[in-house]
């Protein structure tokens, strides 16, 4: 029996024939919904895999290089703000439009973790957004939550690390507050967060390095 959003359901593990991944795949994605369901936030460490984190890194600074990153906003659509002193990364949607063999091959992933998210919990996930994030040396993100207060679609919210090296002095720790506690999550390298987006209010400390990320949200409707 496992509980998600407060629903219990009943998950069976099918084997998926035909993948040689599907196994070592699943065990990540429940360790990621595992310690989402015990903690509120759930921490794995290999979603992405080594090679696809250096891939999507690489874009990253290839875009940075190309002056093609856009200053993050907070809100959504009908009411972006830009206010430096809020939040003061740099983003870049990614798309399958793109044709970028790395981004399709994270859709894939994230195509794979949806399917097994809303098998497993019946989430009813039915689509995602995700962007690129460089926080810059300096930068930070302050106290918020992912949901939109006009729009209750983003019902997960997902953060990937793509930073090699992190040291305990580069800063830019995740910080999850919740009333009983405070959690500080280092960005290292391929380490994945998964919670739930109208649930946790979280920060972004101030970073002493360039602090690199996907981030994005399952949504609904
Ligand atoms: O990068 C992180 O650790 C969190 C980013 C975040 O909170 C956001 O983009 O909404
Ligand atoms: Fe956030």
């Amino acid at each position: 029996m496992r509980y998600c959003s407060q629903i219990a359901v009943y998950s069976p593990e099918p084997e998926i024939a035909g993948s040689i991944n599907a196994p070592c795949l699943q065990t990540v994605f429940n360790e990621l919904i595992d310690s989402y369901i015990e903690n509120k936030v759930g921490i794995a460490e290999n979603l992405l895999g080594a090679s696809l984190a250096s891939s999507l890194k690489a874009n990253l600074m290839s875009l940075l290089a190309t002056n093609q990153l856009l200053p993050a906003g907070t809100g959504n659509d009908s009411a972006v703000v830009h206010n430096k002193l809020y939040r003061n990364d740099s983003i870049y949607w990614l798309d399958r439009k793109h044709n970028d063999p790395h981004e399709n091959e994270f859709f894939d992933l994230m195509d794979q973790f949806v399917e097994h998210l809303n098998r497993t919990c019946y989430t009813g996930i039915t689509g995602y957004e995700f962007h690129y994030a460089l926080y810059p040396t300096g930068s930070f993100y302050k106290k918020h939550f992912d949901q939109f207060r006009n729009d209750s679609s983003r019902q997960y919210s997902m953060i990937m690390y793509l930073n090699t090296d992190w040291a305990p002095e580069d800063g830019g720790e995740l910080r999850i507050h919740t009333l009983d506690y405070q959690q500080d999550i280092a960005p290292t390298n391929g380490k994945s967060i998964f919670f739930k987006s109208s649930e946790l209010e979280h920060e972004v400390l101030l970073t002493n390095r360039p602090r690199m990320s996907v981030t994005g949200w399952l949504k609904v409707g």
